[in-house]
C-alpha cells in the first residue's frame, strides 16, 4: 500500500545498508542499555493533556469517493483537534471511521471529491502521502502491513531519518538511535529481538500493534491516527500499549483514536467522542457519550 503511514512512506530500495555487525551487537547492546540506564516512559493512567488552543488539525465538509467505483464513501466530515487533545471516533462497522483516516493519510484507494483538511496551518490534502507523514502525521493501521527483507530497526531509522531530513536536521546515526529506542522499547514492554526481525513478518497481532506504537514513539508524530489499537490485545498489551500511549502525549501533539470499545477509553480518556454514521460525525460529546453507548448500544444515542 502506497498510503502515508511510515509504513508506506519509504520504499525498500531506498533503505540505507546496515551492516550486520550491527544487528549482532544490538541485541545485547540494548538490552543492557534498557535494563541499566533508561527511564521508562510508563505514562498516566488518564490520556487528557491541558495544552494550548491551536488547532493542530482542522476537517471541513469532507467528502471522499472510492477511486475505481467513485462510489462517495464520506458525505461531509466535520473535526477540529486542538494540541493537547484526545479525539474517539467510534460508530457503528461500515460507517467509515477506517475510511475517513485514511483519506487523510492519502491512502490512494481514494479521491477527495470536497472540503478542506487544515493540518499544521498547511493545506493537508495537497500533499504526498509521504509528505503528511514527515509534517507529523502518522496511522497505524488496523491491520499492520509486513515488510520482508527490511528489519525493524532499519525501517525505523530511515523512516525517523527521512523525517529529519524534511525538518533540517541531522540524521540520527545507527548508534545514536539504539539508545533513542531503548526506553521506547521498555515503555512498550518489547523484547529488542523485534529490532532485528523484519517489520511485522510473523509478529502475532498483538505485537504487530505494539510495534505500532513503538514507531509512533520513534516519529513523535503531532498527530497519531490509531486504527483500533486495542483490537487483538490480550489485557495486559491494552494495559501495556495504553501506558505508552499516554506517555506519548504532550500538550502540543494529538490522537485521535478509532475504536468500539469503551475500555480502551478508560486507558487513555478522551477530550471527546464523536459518532459517525454513514460517512460523516452525526454526534460528538465526552465520555459520558462512550459509557451510554457501552451500556445501551447504539440506539441509546440514536436521537441524532
Ligand atoms: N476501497 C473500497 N472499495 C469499496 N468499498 C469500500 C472501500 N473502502 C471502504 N469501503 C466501504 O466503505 C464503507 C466504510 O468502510 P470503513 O472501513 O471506513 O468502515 P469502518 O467504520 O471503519 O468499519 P469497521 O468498524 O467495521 O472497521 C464500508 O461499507 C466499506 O465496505
Amino acid at each position: 500500500m502506497a498510503g502515508a503511514s511510515i509504513s508506506s512512506s519509504f520504499t525498500v530500495a531506498s533503505s540505507p545498508s546496515i551492516r550486520p555487525s550491527y544487528r549482532v551487537w544490538t541485541r545485547s547492546r540494548l538490552r543492557n542499555f534498557t535494563r541499566a540506564t533508561l527511564t521508562i516512559d510508563s505514562g498516566a493512567s488518564g490520556g487528557v493533556v491541558s495544552g494550548s488552543e491551536k488547532v493542530l488539525l482542522e476537517v471541513k465538509g469532507l467528502k471522499a469517493v472510492v477511486k475505481e467505483s467513485g462510489k462517495e464513501l464520506l458525505h461531509g466530515v466535520d473535526l477540529t483537534v486542538r494540541e493537547g487533545e484526545v479525539h474517539a471516533i467510534m460508530g457503528k462497522n461500515g460507517s467509515g471511521k477506517s475510511t475517513f483516516s485514511k483519506v487523510l493519510v492519502g491512502h490512494p484507494d481514494y479521491e477527495v471529491t470536497g472540503g478542506s483538511v487544515i493540518f499544521k496551518g498547511e493545506d493537508l490534502l495537497e500533499k504526498e502521502p509521504e509528505e503528511r507523514s514527515h509534517a507529523g502525521l502518522f496511522m497505524s493501521f488496523q491491520s499492520p502491513i509486513e515488510i520482508p527483507g527490511v528489519s525493524n530497526f532499519e525501517f525505523m531509522l530511515m523512516a525517523l531519518n527521512a523525517r529529519r531530513e524534511k525538518n533540517g536536521l541531522k540524521p540520527i546515526e545507527p548508534l545514536e538511535f539504539y539508545g533513542y529506542l531503548g526506553p521506547k522499547l521498555a515503555a512498550l514492554k518489547m523484547d529488542p529481538v523485534f529490532l532485528d526481525r523484519n517489520v511485522n513478518e510473523g509478529f502475532s497481532g498483538g505485537e504487530k500493534k505494539r510495534n505500532e506504537i513503538l514507531q509512533l514513539a520513534v516519529l513523535e508524530a503531532d498527530l497519531a491516527i490509531l486504527d483500533e489499537v486495542d483490537s487483538g490485545l490480550d489485557v495486559d498489551a491494552l494495559q501495556d500499549v495504553s501506558s505508552a500511549v499516554n506517555g506519548l502525549l504532550k500538550p502540543n501533539n494529538a490522537v485521535l483514536m478509532i475504536t468500539h470499545y469503551q475500555r480502551l477509553l478508560e486507558l487513555i480518556q478522551p477530550s471527546f467522542v464523536h459518532i459517525m454514521e454513514g460517512g460523516k460525525i452525526v454526534k460528538t460529546g465526552d465520555s459520558s457519550l462512550a459509557k451510554q453507548l457501552d451500556e445501551g448500544g447504539y440506539k441509546a444515542i440514536s436521537s441524532v
